[in-house]
């Protein structure tokens, strides 16, 4: 199977790009990165030093539409939408990683659901996507009897904030607790805030040097606290996700679905 990697020459896209060699039935079928970057025209393997692959950056992703079976998205969301619109129009089946989605894009990736099959995970890791189930039942068995922060560490580089993981970590947390995480999210605390509100979720975000992405949930009660961490210290445990979900969508027509479907976690 062919695969089309969008953000060719990001952090992700590079990494992204080895994953899908090393993958055994997949290969690179298509890079795209943004218009005007120069390196539109590489050859995609030699921007990761693994010697010329023939496969040449596009800035379009109309322009390989057809040199791929499957695209994966990892640029941010003005491009994500835009690749959403032309892989349902020409039905090719996408990985989206890209985070910082709004409620609005969102909406508009799940109704592209109903033509093509999407994979959606803000965190592509196998470890990520344990400790999401393993939230659920702590939340559930810990209740309204502690307080939850959700702290998490990104490099330098990242732009958006909190992360999309520690936000899926707010939701399965705040959904195990019956609570509306719009509701009861607060976003870093400064000056004269008065006691906490035990029904409040707390987000605390770093950002510094280069660290791949670290979270922590912190349920912390009267003599006892519970903390689950994931330590990400590679990204190619992200990209080998991604790419395990580009071979997965293979068998599906169309839906949307995450990292939990893909590991057949889903209850
Ligand atoms: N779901 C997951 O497991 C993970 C998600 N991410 C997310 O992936 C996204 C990218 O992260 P990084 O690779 O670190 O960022 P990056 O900035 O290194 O890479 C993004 C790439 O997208 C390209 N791009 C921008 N506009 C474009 C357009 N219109 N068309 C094509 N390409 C375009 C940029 O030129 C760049 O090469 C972020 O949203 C990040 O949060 C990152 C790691 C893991
Ligand atoms: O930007 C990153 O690097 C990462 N972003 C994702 C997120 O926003 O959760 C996943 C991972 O933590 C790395």
């Amino acid at each position: 199977m062919k695969v089309g990697i969008i953000g060719a020459a990001g952090r992700m896209g590079r990494t992204l790009i080895e994953a899908v060699q090393a993958f055994d039935g997949l290969v690179l079928g298509a890079a795209v990165d943004v218009p005007g970057s120069s390196l539109i025209g590489a050859d995609a393997g030699e921007l990761v030093g693994q010697g010329k692959l023939g496969v040449l950056l596009a800035d379009d992703i109309n322009k390989v539409i057809n040199d791929a079976d499957v695209f994966i998205d990892f640029t941010i969301p003005e491009a994500t939408m835009v690749n959403i619109r032309a892989c349902r129009a020409a039905g090719r089946r996408l990985v989206i990683g890209t985070t910082g989605l709004t409620d609005e894009q969102k909406a508009e990736l799940h109704a592209a659901g109903a033509d093509i099959a999407i994979c959606f995970a803000a965190n592509y890791s196998v470890g990520v996507t344990l400790c999401l189930k393993l939230l659920d039942t702590a939340a559930r068995v810990l209740g309204d009897e502690v307080d939850i922060e959700v702290i998490e560490a990104h490099h330098r580089h990242k732009i958006d904030a909190p992360s999309g993981t520690a936000l899926a970590m707010g939701e399965v947390v705040a959904s195990a607790l019956g609570r509306d995480l719009k509701d009861c999210a607060v976003y870093g605390r400064e000056g004269r805030t008065g006691a906490r509100d035990r029904k409040t979720i707390g987000f605390e975000t770093i950002r510094a040097g280069d660290i791949v992405g670290e979270h922590t949930v912190m349920f912390a009660g009267e003599g006892e606290r519970i903390e689950i961490t994931h330590k990400a210290s590679s990204r190619m445990n992200f990209a080998r996700g991604a790419v395990r979900a580009a071979a997965w969508l293979a068998e599906r027509e169309r839906g949307v679905f995450d990292m939990q479907d893909v590991l057949g976690l889903r209850d």
